[in-house]
């Protein structure tokens, strides 16, 4: 069976939910609070399609004001861009991402989501569905409003496509993939859960589409 590597990158405000929609993808569940202290390499093996793909997924944080947003989008074959229904300021930064995603990538050679999170939060919302999908449109790429806190369907089914599209892409355009010569994440998802939640940690989640 093809085994091949994906790497998604999550790109958003921050405070828009990007940890919560990724955790809850990977582990259906959903706690709350989630640390803001660095980025997070997570990996996962997942078969679909009659074959299996080793999925790294970087959360990123604060990386407009760390400098690293080149150096992330350079790394990505795919990207999550989240922002908050909630607050309009988190979905023109996701138009800016967008836009420099389409700048910095050659146009249909990554893969790339839009996510508006928060859904359930609907007496507070700032931006309309409608926009979304407009924006969406705009820069040709998928839309989809989920809610971290409200259920898991949203997020598997988000991150399900972008993965579909990704590896279509990685056999349309086996291109050469620019690789980064000193590029550094952590793999702390333990410090999510907190120590006693080895059975994240260890064990590299698994699931089939
Ligand atoms: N009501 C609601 N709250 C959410 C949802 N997703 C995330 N949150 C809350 O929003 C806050 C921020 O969520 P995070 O996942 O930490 O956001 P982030 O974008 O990773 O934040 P940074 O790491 O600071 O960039 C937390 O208090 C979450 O509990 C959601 O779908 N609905």
């Amino acid at each position: 069976m093809t085994v091949n590597r994906i790497r998604v990158v999550v790109l958003g405000s921050p405070r828009s939910g990007k940890s919560a929609v990724v955790v809850r993808y990977l582990t259906k569940r959903y706690i709350g609070e989630y640390s803001s202290t660095g980025d997070f390499l997570y990996q996962h093996r997942v078969a679909f399609d009659g074959a299996v793909s080793e999925v790294e997924i970087l959360d990123t944080s604060n990386c407009a004001i760390r400098g690293c947003l080149a150096e992330h989008v350079r790394w990505g074959d795919a990207f999550a861009v989240v922002y908050s229904v909630c607050e309009r300021r988190s979905f023109l930064a996701a138009a800016e991402l967008l836009s420099l995603l389409e700048r910095t990538r050659l146009p249909g050679c990554a893969a790339v989501t839009l996510l508006g999170n928060k859904r359930d939060l609907e007496h507070a919302r700032e931006v309309h569905a409608e926009e979304g999908q407009e924006l969406s449109l705009r820069f040709g790429c998928q839309f989809y409003e989920v809610s971290a806190a409200e259920s898991c369907a949203g997020a598997a089914l988000a991150f399900h496509a972008l993965l579909r599209e990704a590896r279509a892409l990685a056999l349309l355009l086996p291109a050469p993939r620019r690789k980064l010569a000193a590029y550094s994440v952590s793999k702390v998802i333990g410090t999510i859960f907190g120590k006693n939640s080895k059975s994240v940690r260890k064990k590299r989640p698994s699931l089939s589409i």
